[in-house]
């Protein structure tokens, strides 16, 4: 179901203390609003459980930002879905562009993480981007293309129906340059018509397509004004209770 989301993707960010702090914060705060916006805190592995005991307000819930492609076994560090799932938190983030550059994930891998969320019953926000280079070459459009195809177009409509995209250009991602109005509306209109080619319209009508990118407090308003921008998964902006609350009433 097509939704308006804000998700807050903390990375390597904030203790334990200070996330349940901030969690605590957020969710009182949305509590207050009339918003009518899904927040999602996407926080480390280790945060996961008390987060989600602090936030008992419906419209906060809870992401991890990985989960591994294995079910269980001598994998030391991973953590698996069933794993995620058993504390609660009903999202992963995976796709992200740090994870691929710096972890080594593979369309390959990534499409074994999503097969795996799903089963566990997590809906994955799975990010999608460019480079630089590849934006300056116009690639763009392609490598979108392919990130989708080579990791979600296996899915069978009802596993897709489950998806939530984040169109994050690399370059935008916490680099204080944000991608235009114009420029997230194209590309997401163009995702949402890819999806419509594999599925249907009314799948890709109900699809949510959220920004990621530099989004902050002045540019979300401008952003999400776009009817195909959803939302936004928001990185630096999401560390601080003001700024996140800002861009969460932005619509
Ligand atoms: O990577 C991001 C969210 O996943 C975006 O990060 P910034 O909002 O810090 O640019």
């Amino acid at each position: 179901m097509r939704k308006n989301i804000v998700a807050g993707n903390w990375k390597m960010n904030l203790t334990l203390q200070e996330g349940v702090a901030l969690a605590k914060e957020v969710n009182s705060r949305v509590a207050a609003t009339t918003t009518k916006c899904q927040v999602i805190l996407g926080t480390p592995f280790v945060h996961i459980t008390e987060v989600v005991k602090t936030v008992d307000n419906a419209k906060v819930q809870v992401a991890a930002q990985n989960c591994a492609n294995k079910v269980s076994g001598a994998f030391t560090g991973e953590v698996s879905a069933a794993m995620v799932k058993s504390t609660g938190a009903n999202w992963v983030i995976l796709g992200h562009s740090e994870r691929r550059a710096y972890y080594g994930e593979t369309a390959a891998i990534l499409k074994e993480k999503t097969d795996l969320a799903l089963a566990n019953d997590l809906q994955p926000i799975f990010c999608v981007g460019e480079v630089l280079a590849e934006r300056e070459a116009e690639k763009h459009f392609e490598v979108v293309k392919q990130q989708l195809a080579d990791s979600l177009f296996h899915l069978t409509a009802d596993q897709f129906k489950k998806i939530v995209i984040a169109y994050e250009p690399v370059w935008a991602i916490g680099t204080g340059k944000t991608a235009s109005p114009a420029q997230a509306q194209e590309i997401h209109a163009f995702i949402r018509s890819l999806i419509s080619e594999k599925y249907g319209k009314e799948i890709a009508d109900d699809t949510t397509i959220l920004y990621g990118g530099s989004c902050n407090a002045g540019n979300a308003k401008e952003l999400f004004s776009n009817p195909d921008v959803d939302g936004g998964l928001i990185g630096g902006a999401s560390l601080k209770a003001d700024d996140f609350l800002a861009i969460i009433t932005a619509f």
